[in-house]
């Protein structure tokens, strides 16, 4: 298992070109937020607007609109339920999140199936939350496109059939090879299972055990992916390693995280990785 470092921010967090615009830095679609579970998507959604990506859409509930624009007005919204809407704001995305308190009744499962036949080969498909309990329970087939599963070890039982307890590296390779996507499991110390290598996280506080964390990552892995799009692996794992280094940083002063405090301190945390430092070297949060 390879050792993630801060190498790889530096690696993938560079300053912006002048000559860019928000068409640059790619279109997030974010799916999910059912009637009770609102906050999910919108911190998803706030993850990937303060990583950066060019434009976010939030298709969600729309109970949850007036939530979504008060929190967060650089996001879009669409209602979840209006089919052709939705499929019409997969089809262009560079990255699609979708799972994120989506839940799993029969409705979710429409949203689900819908958005599943709308992804197509060139894009990054974030799959989170509800949306892997589902695909487990109903026996989706996995929808086209670079994807990313981001289970917790309960989310990833449902899904490989290891049992949480027979979760060792060589049973997940197993499972990765068989889905051929790259599989971020999210628990003290995230492995990131990909085709080529396993990648371990190496830093990370339970300071970051609270709902809406993962929720944040996911947002983080749509954000980066599309932002850093040429390179989409190594976004993945970037962005895993700068949820938690981030975390470390307010962990220093807090007993908790809120999840949403890491995706606001994304903008000023990339701008010192963009020049190289490490975050052992600045105190970001200064
Ligand atoms: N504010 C919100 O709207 C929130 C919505 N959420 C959404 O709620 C939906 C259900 O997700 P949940 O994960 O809560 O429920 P799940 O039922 O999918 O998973 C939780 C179950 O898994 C078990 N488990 C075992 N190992 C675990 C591990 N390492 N990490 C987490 N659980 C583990 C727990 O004991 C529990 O029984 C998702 O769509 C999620 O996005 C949650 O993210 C919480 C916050
Ligand atoms: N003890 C811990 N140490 C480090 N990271 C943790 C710890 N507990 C939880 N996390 C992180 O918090 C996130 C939890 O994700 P998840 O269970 O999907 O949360 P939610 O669905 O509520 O948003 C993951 O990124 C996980 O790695
Ligand atoms: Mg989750």
């Amino acid at each position: 298992m390879k050792k993630l470092t801060d190498q790889i921010l530096f690696d993938v967090i560079k300053p912006r070109p002048n000559d860019s615009f928000k068409g640059t830095y790619g279109k997030v679609t974010l799916v999910g937020g059912n009637r009770n579970f609102g906050g999910a998507i919108i911190m998803a959604s706030t993850a990937a607007v303060c990583s950066g990506a060019g434009l976010v859409t939030t298709a969600t509930d729309p109970s949850n609109s007036g939530a979504l624009h008060s929190q967060l007005p650089e996001a879009m919204f669409a209602d979840f339920n209006n089919a052709d809407q939705l499929a019409s704001l997969v089809e262009p995305a560079t990255t699609v999140v979708v799972g994120p308190g989506l839940g799993d009744d029969q409705t979710s499962l429409a949203i689900l199936k819908n958005v599943f036949e709308h992804t197509n080969e060139k894009q990054n498909v974030v799959i989170d939350g509800s949306a892997i309990t589902l695909m487990a329970r109903e026996d989706l087939a996995q929808p086209k496109g670079n994807i990313i599963y981001t289970p917790h070890q309960m989310e990833w039982q449902r899904l490989s059939g290891i049992k949480i307890a027979d979760q060792s590296e060589e049973r997940n390779r197993e499972a990765q090879a068989k889905l051929n996507a790259t599989v971020v499991l999210k628990k003290h110390h995230t492995e990131i299972y990909t085709n080529d290598d396993v990648y371990q996280l190496t830093i990370g506080t339970p300071a970051q055990a609270v709902g809406g964390m993962g929720d944040t990552l996911a947002g983080m892995v749509g954000g980066f992916t599309a932002e850093f799009s040429k390179t989409p692996l190594k976004a993945v794992l970037a962005a895993v390693y700068a949820h938690s280094a981030v975390a470390e940083q307010i962990a220093k002063n807090q007993y908790i995280v809120l999840p949403h405090q890491i995706s606001r301190s994304l903008p000023s945390f990339m701008k010192k990785m963009e020049s190289g430092q490490t975050e052992h070297q600045i105190g970001f949060l200064n």
